[in-house]
């Protein structure tokens, strides 16, 4: 028997979950308590869970106890079979380790400068004195940060032509022309050539086949660092390279769900920091004392900590991704109930992000609660967990922190109208209302000081 839950029609849960999700799940959860099932039209039932207990048994289930890949297959076209997230157990732990090590670690630090230019350079073209939407903005920045730190394309022809179709691509997704036929397995870029979103596929697969082949070509070279060279570099246990299939896969799967994701997460903790103006002051307050006149370096990134917990509060209280999911293989515990096989179990981020219990007045941005802690991976949990979570978590922090120090050190930014800035649903995301309008009133020069080697 399943959890108990609303005995609304599975159309009318739908309807209400998709009309306001925060909220819906919110009154769930106080009226069936922590675990409770919805039913929705077409899909299915889906047992939500947010104590941290229960997520902590999920997150450290065996592999083969609980799958996550099956329930990608709607964006299987876009991503390709060999990608990682449309794998389950050993192919993808043997997938995962291969791609991992190049995302974590020392190595960041190299990315630092190229990052903190990047922010620079799109500062310069913001404009000055009227509204505009942020979150364009600091996608164009995330994209080309992705495709100079991860891909290692530096010329500004290639970085323009990737710049430009990724997103038309990923955006396609989003259409019903896409999606409907997706939900049912059908790979539209396959079946209808003709289609806009099915040439471009083609174009930007043939442009990566070539860069891999490019990159291939060319003897090893230690000096180069970013990810794409260390993947080619990858083995296996027995040994084996990624295939070309493989790298390509692995390529794109990083832009869908790294660029956005990434830029939302920035917006948020702006817009979080906007409306906290004692919290902004402590942000300036802090990069004053630790970065002074100099350019943002790696090296600085350690020392501040108040940002850090501010991205963090930021995450908790805005997760850019609101749910993660997995489907039972087994009869699966969890907590009074034996889920049966093919249950679908949905770790509810936002709703574990909200709970008084973990969170004293869950709803204030008090970035306090993260100063001088590590946050419990099983109540904090905007990546996801266990074998799972998110590959490019440690990229994304990282990014994060030198693009907002930088921005943050010579935009005056202010909201753009009195008018609240809600979560609204963009595709599997969560993302600011309206792109999230703000006024940049002044841009401070870059600072003068000599700028010491990046590490
Ligand atoms: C604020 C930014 C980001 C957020 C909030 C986010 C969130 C997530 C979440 C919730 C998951 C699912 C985890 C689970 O099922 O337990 C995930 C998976 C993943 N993310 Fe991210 N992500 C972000 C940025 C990135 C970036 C920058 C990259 C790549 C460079 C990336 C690559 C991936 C990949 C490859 C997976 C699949 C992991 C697997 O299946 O093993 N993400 N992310």
């Amino acid at each position: 028997m399943l959890p108990p839950g609303p005995g609304l029609p599975s159309p009318l849960q739908m309807s209400l979950y998709m009309a306001d999700p925060l909220s819906f799940l919110r009154k769930q959860r106080k009226r069936h308590g922590d675990t409770f099932t919805l039913r929705m039209s077409g899909m299915g039932e889906f047992v939500f869970v947010s104590a941290p207990e229960d997520i902590k048994r999920i997150f450290n289930a065996p592999p083969d106890a609980l799958h996550a890949g099956e329930g990608n297959d709607v964006i299987l076209p876009l991503v390709g079979s060999s990608s990682l997230v449309m794998q389950d157990g050993a192919e993808h732990i043997r997938l995962r380790r291969l791609l991992l090590p190049p995302f974590q670690g020392e190595r960041l630090n190299t990315y630092a400068g190229p990052m903190r230019e990047v922010a620079h350079a799109s500062l310069e073209q913001w404009p000055v004195g009227k509204p505009f939407p942020l979150l364009p903005r600091m996608m164009s920045l995330t994209i080309e940060i992705l495709l100079r730190s991860v891909f290692g394309i530096e010329g500004q022809e290639e970085l323009a032509l990737f710049a430009r179709r990724f997103p038309r691509l990923v955006d396609s997704i989003a259409s019903p022309l896409y999606l409907l036929p997706a939900l049912s397995g059908v790979d539209v870029f396959q079946k209808v050539p003709w289609l806009r979103a099915s040439k471009m596929k083609r174009e930007v697969d043939e442009a990566l086949y070539a860069l891999i082949a490019h990159r291939r070509a060319q003897p090893a070279d230690p000096r180069r660092q970013d990810m794409l060279s260390l993947l080619l570099e990858s083995r296996d246990e027995a040994g084996q390279p990624l295939t070309d299939r493989e790298l390509r896969d692995a390529l794109f799967t990083v832009i869908v769900a790294g660029y956005e994701t990434t830029a939302i997460g920035m917006c948020f903790t702006v817009e979080r920091l906007l409306c906290t103006p004692e919290a902004l002051a402590r942000v300036h307050e802090e990069l004053e004392r630790v970065v002074g006149g100099e350019e943002i370096q790696a090296e600085h990134l350690g020392q501040l900590e108040y940002l850090d917990a501010v991205i963090k509060e930021a995450l908790r209280l805005r997760p850019v991704v609101p749910l993660v999911s997995r489907r039972t293989k087994v009869p699966f515990e969890l907590s009074k109930y034996t889920l049966p096989p093919e249950t679908m179990l949905v770790p509810g981020i936002a709703l574990t992000h909200l709970r008084e219990d973990l969170y004293p007045e869950p709803d204030r941005f008090l970035p306090e609660r993260f100063l001088g802690k590590k946050p419990d991976p099983y109540a904090w949990l905007p990546f996801g967990g266990g074998s799972r979570r998110c590959l490019g978590m440690a990229l994304s922090l990282f990014e994060m922190k030198v693009v907002l120090a930088t921005v943050l050190r010579r935009a005056k930014l202010r909201m753009a109208s009195k008018r609240p800035i809600h979560m609204v649903r963009r595709s599997i995301m969560f993302a600011p209302s309206g792109g999230m309008p703000v006024v940049l009133d002044e841009v401070r020069p870059r600072s003068s000081q000599p700028q010491k080697q990046v590490a």
